[in-house]
């Protein structure tokens, strides 16, 4: 063997062993000697000893790089050598390119080492690889296209971090192969019965024959074109139904226009005609708003809703308080909203938007959000859910007495709430600005909430409605239009919910001044004389109630600025409260 072939055998070795130098020596290759003749460790020669044939250096501890380049470049080796082996040994770094050159090669095996990164794309031009096995090490990335190996008979290449497709080889020709443990991903080829699912499993990404998990039907090129075909006249069709309806509709609509501009106008209640006749806006301005969408706060239930599905959708209308009017709008029984048509409000349009997103964004689970709103220069209207259980008002009106602990439940959560946004929207001046009985309503859980906060302002002309004289209580003496003289009214009206809750006398508009009689009736030392009767009865404890009083007397006090805070108030009930819940525990 020629010197330069022995020393690019000591070089191939000396990058093999790393560090551990010793390698060469320990093995006997060393140049004074032949490889062939002398007989150095793990090489193998022809029968004339005139080439290398093998090289076998598998399990020596090996800890350096495979330099193929010092091997593979040496033409003369290269046209001999057709066995490589370095099998389990701390071989690292990557496999270079220049094992192509090693063009007789028939088996290579690197398994069992640190090997990473990905094969070399020239790999598959190695045409004569019969058995490869680089398993056991790190290697990653696709493999190079291994089906141009055409005569390979062992793939052996498990538990590596390999990704891609599992190549497709000739199976028939293969005796061993295995990918299992990589992450190779995708349909398994045609395998041809002759490897089980042991050869694949541990690929999270791989699906079909032979492992237990189908692969998603694709669709063929074919099929998609057909079936878009389909979906494209159904889509057509739906259009040419849509259009008919809308026009039929239209016309419809034509005909009935000016019946609902009567309905709406003032004069509408004494038409004669029956509540669901109600469209939410009158005719002529909805030319003007018809196709704007509204400025959707909080649900997607409302995205896309048209003003025109406001106009033409059946409307019932609840109420047509001082502020407005309030719809119950139900739209193809999906969902059922209500729209407050707020009158009079003197307020920009840009500022109505500023106050309902801040509005918005301050959220407790017991104040009703608004869902959406729209605002011109006619027209103010806000989008509510509805509430299908009524109001506290209603529900202290009927005929079901109310027991005292979800009375005093009730008071602790509404005060709790108003108390959270007075206090996120002290600095905005937003308080609620007409609260009252009919604004707390009880949602499917019977949970009651605050609706239609900040609807208003309290200026001086427009007192917080509880009733004229209620309202008149509410804020005199203060400011009007100071931002305290708002939080301090709401503190007041929430005082009269209180007696309400007590007395069981509801104020709503009426003019009987509930906050004036419970005063006299204190003052006289009539006290047990104001409660409602029907607590008294049932049994709810006396002392509670007056404590409770005592904070709805605090409340209501002439003197806005003695009146304590919503924060102050909630506390004052919760502590009423828990000594209900001790008292219970201590009656068990
Ligand atoms: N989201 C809702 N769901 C169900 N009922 C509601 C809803 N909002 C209000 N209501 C009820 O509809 C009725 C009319 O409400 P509206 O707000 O018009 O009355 P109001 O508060 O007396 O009027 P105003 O606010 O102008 O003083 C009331 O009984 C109220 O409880």
């Amino acid at each position: 063997i020629e010197p330069d072939v022995r020393q690019a055998l000591i070089n191939f070795l000396g990058s093999l062993s790393g560090s551990n130098g010793q390698a060469a020596q320990a093995a006997g290759w060393n140049l004074d000697t032949d490889p062939c003749l002398d007989g150095w460790n793990g090489v193998t020669c022809d029968k004339k000893n005139q080439s290398v044939q093998k090289i076998s250096l598998d399990g020596l501890s090996l800890a350096g790089i495979l330099d193929v380049g010092s091997l593979c470049t040496k033409q003369s080796l290269a046209a001999s050598l057709n066995y490589l082996s370095v099998g389990n040994n701390s071989i690292s770094g990557d496999v270079r390119k220049e094992i192509a050159d090693c063009k007789q090669l028939a088996r290579l095996n690197i398994s069992g080492n640190r090997f990473s990164g990905k094969l070399p794309d020239s790999l598959p031009m190695l045409n004569n690889l019969k058995k490869l096995d680089i398993s056991n090490n790190h290697l990653s990335g696709d493999l190079p296209d291994l089906s141009r190996i055409s005569g390979l008979t062992t793939f052996l290449a498990q538990n590596n971090q390999l990704t891609g497709k599992v190549p497709k080889l000739d199976f028939s020709n293969l005796e061993q192969f295995d990918v299992s443990n990589n992450l190779f991903r995708g349909p398994i080829p045609d395998v041809e019965d002759r490897f089980n699912e042991s050869s694949f499993l541990g690929n999270p990404g791989l699906c079909g024959d032979p492992l237990p998990n189908k692969c998603p039907k694709k669709v063929s090129k074919e099929e998609f074109l057909m079936y878009s075909g389909y979906a494209l006249i159904v889509l057509v069709l739906i259009m040419f139904v849509v259009f008919r309806l809308c026009k039929r509709r239209t016309k419809e609509e034509k005909v009935d226009a000016t019946n609902k501009i009567v309905a709406v106008d003032d004069s509408g209640y004494k038409t004669g005609l029956s509540r669901s006749d109600f469209s939410v806006i009158s005719g002529d301005q909805s030319a003007l708003v018809s196709s704007t969408s509204l400025v959707v706060l909080t649900s997607p239930v409302v995205n896309g809703l048209k003003f025109e599905d406001l106009l033409t959708a059946p409307a019932e209308l609840l109420g047509r308080g001082k502020h407005g009017s309030l719809y119950k709008v139900i739209f193809d029984k999906r969902m059922t909203l209500v729209v407050k048509r707020i009158k009079d409000w003197a307020i920009s349009s840009d500022e109505f938007k500023k106050r309902m997103q801040r509005i918005d964004q301050v959220k407790h689970p017991n104040v009703l959000p608004a869902l959406a709103f729209y605002c011109s220069k006619l027209e103010k209207l806000l989008i509510y859910e509805y509430q299908q259980n009524g109001s506290l008002f209603q529900l202290l009106s009927g005929d079901q007495p109310l027991g005292w602990s979800s009375r005093l439940n009730l008071a602790a959560t509404i005060a709790e709430a108003l108390a959270f946004m007075h206090q996120e929207l002290h600095s905005d001046g937003i308080a609620h600005g007409n609260l009252k009985s009919s604004n707390i309503l009880l949602n499917r859980n019977m949970v009651p909430c605050i609706s239609e906060y900040g609807l208003r302002e309290a200026d001086s002309k427009e007192l917080p409605s509880l009733s004229a004289t209620n309202s008149r209580r509410a804020i005199e003496q203060t400011g009007a239009t100071s931002s305290n003289s708002t939080f301090n009214a709401d503190i007041y009206a929430f005082g009269v919910i209180l007696l309400e809750l007590l007395t069981g006398k509801l104020v709503q508009n009426s003019e009987f001044d509930l906050a004036r009689w419970v005063h006299s009736a204190v003052r006289e030392e009539w006290t047990v004389e104001v409660f409602d009767k029907r607590l008294i009865s049932h049994g709810a404890s006396e002392a509670r109630m007056v404590d409770l009083l005592q904070a709805a007397i605090k409340c209501v006090n002439r003197s806005p600025e003695t009146r304590p805070t919503m924060r102050k108030v909630a506390y004052m009930i919760n502590a009423i409260k828990e000594e209900e819940e001790r008292s219970m525990v201590f009656e068990v």
